[in-house]
């Protein structure tokens, strides 16, 4: 094995890039085997494909020679009342050797919904490239970018070359279901996390076609909002007009959630969020990002705002409330006259620094008891927080930043964005809290890669470059983190 450093790094750097790009078709196809896995964490049907999912993904990691450890994540209630195990996590390391850094990696292989009849052009689970472009679900979010991770340490153990870091990885498959478990995994796990020096997370996209490095996200607070009129679903040629009806309730509840500007109807709840200082007003001037590409990546003609100052801010630091739904609603094809007897409408609020979960909770709920009393509705109505994600920010000063920013100026030839992000990646900020680590997302997919959305995808390109700059990543936090021990050395 040739250690790092031995012969000066760019003839490593060569031989890493031609190994990725010779192998990068046996890199595609591993990527189309995984998104054949319907691994949707929703479902519960698909339970046994989110399992198998985690099994192929630890024997990947076990190929390169990493200690696995699958761990059980106990059950998950569903509505009916019957219980189904959740999928394993898994805890994996690779290297322990004490005078190099320990980065730990995070990712899910868990994924959105996807339906062919939601209109997607290709089959969603069967990955189809078109014009270099690899469509599937979880293209991007986020099997693309955890294989890129396990790509890249698979290129050094095949040239026999040394890893210049420690790695361990931390790999769940409930993270779009809101990662339930994960800081109890945590925190009974707290001797695999004690030598961790560095987390990293790959699970957003770029803002624009400039390469970016991700400081903050948002959280979501998820709520149910469920109206109970009766015990079973009626006529309404027999009952309608003289019952009050739990739609109605409901439709009414969600429409005082929010108005047509976008503004939330929800008291007080604006009230904790930080504000905009000057030097923060400045960082969005510079950063690339281009307001008609981002209207047509989403397919909508316009915005709420019509600046991009407005539009970043209020996808990074101001929250947001979405309608997703209703369970128990009529919503297939056809004219069924149904009054549905019990309906939960579910909307979640992105929240931002320095709301907090709790206080969310008590503001929503407070509010929805309010709105509904003026009905004097005899149905019963039941509001619970299903999920409560804090939002996360970073400090970019840690030396992974720079580690990041030097490997992607190598591999892209421009320095990063820095960006924040509006979604939310639950465990960000629980790893902050809970291991006082830095905590970094590198993000490889696209700005337009669809994540959630009908024909999601990431480019072979992004998808083989990703794959280079993780291993570089590599090599330029050791170095980042010996110049630190040096300085650190009495
Ligand atoms: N790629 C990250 C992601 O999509 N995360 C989900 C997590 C979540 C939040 N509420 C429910 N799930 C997201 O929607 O942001
Ligand atoms: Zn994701
Ligand atoms: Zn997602």
């Amino acid at each position: 094995m040739v250690p790092y450093g031995s012969h000066g790094s760019e003839p490593l750097v060569d031989e890493l890039f031609n190994y990725i790009d010779t192998h990068q078709d046996e890199f595609v196809q591993d990527l189309k085997d995984w998104i054949a896995i319907p691994s949707d964490s929703s479902d519960p049907l698909l339970r046994g494909d989110l399992s198998k999912m985690v099994e192929i993904t630890a024997e990947s990691l076990q190929a390169l020679g990493a200690t696995v450890n699958l761990v059980d994540m106990g059950e998950e209630k569903l509505n009916d009342g019957r219980s189904i195990p959740f999928p394993k996590a898994i805890l994996a390391e690779l290297g322990k050797n004490s005078s190099k850094a320990t980065v730990c990696i995070y990712g899910h292989v868990d994924v959105q919904p996807a339906k062919k009849e939601d209109g997607w052009k290709t089959d969603p689970y069967n990955m189809t490239e078109i014009n270099g472009n690899l469509y599937g679900r979880g293209a991007t979010d986020n099997k693309g970018p955890v294989l890129a991770w396990i790509n890249a340490v698979k290129t050094y153990r095949t040239l026999d070359q040394e890893i210049p870091v420690n790695i361990k990885f931390i790999i769940e498959g409930v993270e779009e279901t809101g990662s339930p478990g994960l800081e109890d995994l945590i925190k009974a796990n707290a001797s695999f996390f004690a030598d961790v020096d560095y987390i990293v997370i790959s699970d957003n996209l770029w803002l624009s076609r400039k390469p970016a490095l991700t400081y903050g996200t948002r959280g979501s607070a998820y709520f149910f909002v469920e109206v109970e009129g009766g015990t079973k679903d009626l006529h309404s040629g027999t009952f309608g007009g003289i019952i009050h009806e739990a739609m109605r309730d409901l439709v009414y509840l969600l429409a005082n959630l929010i108005d047509s500007s976008g503004h939330i109807l929800i008291p007080g709840i604006c009230d904790d969020v930080a504000p905009l200082t000057e030097e923060e007003r400045r960082l969005y001037e510079n950063i690339d990002f281009d307001l008609e590409e981002h209207k047509n990546n989403g397919g909508v003609n316009t915005f709420l705002y019509s600046t991009k100052e407005e539009i970043l801010q209020h996808l990074w630091r101001y929250p947001s409330l979405t309608i997703h739904g209703i369970e128990g609603a009529f919503s297939g094809p056809g004219s069924k006259t149904v009054i549905p007897s019990k309906v939960i409408g579910k909307f979640s609020i992105r929240q931002v620094p320095d709301m907090k979960s709790a206080v969310v909770q008590q503001q929503v709920t407070k509010h929805l008891e309010d709105v509904f009393a003026k009905l004097k509705s005899p149905n019963k109505l039941t509001v619970s927080m299903q999920i409560g994600a804090s939002p996360w920010v970073a400090d970019v000063n840690d030396p992974q930043y720079e580690a990041a920013r030097n490997a992607i100026t190598k591999v892209f030839g421009v320095p990063p964005d820095m960006i924040r992000d509006g979604s939310t990646i639950p465990l960000a900020r629980i790893f902050q809290d809970l291991t006082k680590k830095s905590v970094m997302m590198l993000p490889i997919g696209g700005a337009d890669d669809g994540e959630h959305s009908q024909h999601e995808k990431i480019s072979r390109s992004n998808y083989i470059q990703g794959t280079k700059l993780f291993a570089i990543f590599f090599l330029e936090l050791s170095k980042v983190h010996e110049e630190l021990m040096a300085k650190k050395q009495p």
